[in-house]
């Protein structure tokens, strides 16, 4: 399979727009994206029905024919997947991790950056720009378990959370990485070793060894209860964090909370050995409650862009968008709500502009 490089003039993209508000902010995402890209680079885009339309049509959530043809492109862009139509679990294991998993998408990428201007439920205007490093192909989402006696009140079920030495180390690996080549040079370990003792002091062991190759690096270590006071009283306090599958999934919804919302906050699930595209989406869900309204924010789709961009060596694309992005959200305050077509438009002038 070829991927894109900077020299490369086609960008085969897979756009999976999914669930409730997914159709809405990928169009945004693809209107952002054609602005922003080089007249030389032909943006050759693919179209998948996934979700709950081909789930009630077909019975289908994700087959191996689907992962050889996702397989030829350079990237995928993802909306949300979950609808309430479908039972829970069935969407979100069957396609969503399936895909994760099949491609390889250990690192879990997901910024947060409080930009000038943006409304914060924090007192003051605290300076909030670190990153999340959650590892995605492992932990308490691996589908390892069971139940016994279903239905009855003697029911027990099982979720085992999986962690192999060889996944832990190649995401603290990425995680040392990122913090030695940011100015900071910060790295928090969250997990909760005190009580997940078998899993805790695996992630542990394993970031004390390669702590060692980064001395440069000022490393600590919290638990995830800790942490989360500590990212709504101290979020300037972190850089870089590395933590497992399950709590990087739900400490980025705070991260997102706090800087700037769920609909600015944006992620990259990454295969970085590139023998499978990664796969960029918005940290949020398919939001059933805004679903079809129009009142979704495209932001986060459109920083998910960036990122892809960036991915692909467009660093100088996705700065653009990232200013564009930038500039609207600092023009917001005691504006009008617009919608979401109207957000996707401004955002394509500015980047072409
Ligand atoms: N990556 C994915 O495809 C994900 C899928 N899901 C699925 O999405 C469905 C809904 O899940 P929820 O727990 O409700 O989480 P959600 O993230 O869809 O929504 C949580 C809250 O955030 C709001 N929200 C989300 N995105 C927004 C946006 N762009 N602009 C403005 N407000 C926004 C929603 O209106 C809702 O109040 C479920 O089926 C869930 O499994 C959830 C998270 C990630
Ligand atoms: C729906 C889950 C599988 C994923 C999720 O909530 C996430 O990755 O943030
Ligand atoms: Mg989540």
């Amino acid at each position: 399979m070829l991927h894109m490089s900077v020299s490369s003039r086609i960008l085969s993209l897979a756009v999976i727009p999914g669930d409730g508000i997914g159709q809405e902010v990928v169009a945004q995402g693809l209107k952002v994206l054609t602005a922003a890209l080089p007249q030389d680079v032909k943006l050759e885009t693919k179209e998948y029905d996934f979700g709950a339309r081909r789930y009630h049509a077909t019975g289908e959530t994700l087959t191996d024919a689907d992962l050889e043809q996702l397989k030829q492109h350079d990237a995928i862009l993802l909306g949300a997947i979950g609808d309430p139509s479908v039972p829970s679990g069935v969407l979100e294991r069957g396609f969503l991790l399936k895909l994760r998993f099949a491609f390889d998408h250990h690192v879990n990428l997901r910024p947060s950056k409080l930009l000038p201007g943006v409304e914060t439920p924090l007192a003051g205007q605290p300076e909030i720009d670190f990153v999340v490093v959650r590892e995605g192909t492992e932990g308490p989402y691996t589908g390892n378990g069971g139940t016994i006696r279903k239905g009855t009140e003697h029911e027990v079920a099982t979720e085992v959370s999986v962690n192999t030495a060889f996944g832990v180390e190649r995401v603290v690996r990425d995680a040392f990485a990122r913090a030695q080549a940011r100015p900071r040079k910060k790295l928090a370990l969250i997990h909760k070793n005190n009580v997940l003792t078998f899993a805790g002091h695996l992630w542990t062991n394993v970031f004390n060894r390669v702590a060692a190759e980064y001395p440069e690096v000022t490393t600590e270590y919290m638990h995830v209860d800790a942490a989360t006071i500590y990212l709504v009283t101290q979020p300037e306090r972190f850089d870089v964090i590395v933590t497992d599958n399950l709590f990087g999934d739900i400490i980025t919804d705070l991260a997102a909370a706090v800087s700037g919302g769920i609909g600015v906050a944006a992620s990259g699930n990454i295969n970085p050995s590139g023998e499978f595209p990664s796969m960029f989406e918005p940290v949020h869900g398919s939001a059933p409650d805004i679903a079809g309204q129009g009142k979704a924010d495209p932001t986060a789709t459109v920083l998910s862009v960036a990122l892809l961009l960036r991915h692909l060596g467009h660093d100088a694309e996705a700065g653009r968008i990232e200013d564009a992005v930038s500039a609207d959200l600092a023009d917001r305050a005691g504006r009008p709500a617009r919608t979401t077509d109207e957000i996707g438009d401004a955002l394509a002038v500015r980047v072409a502009g």
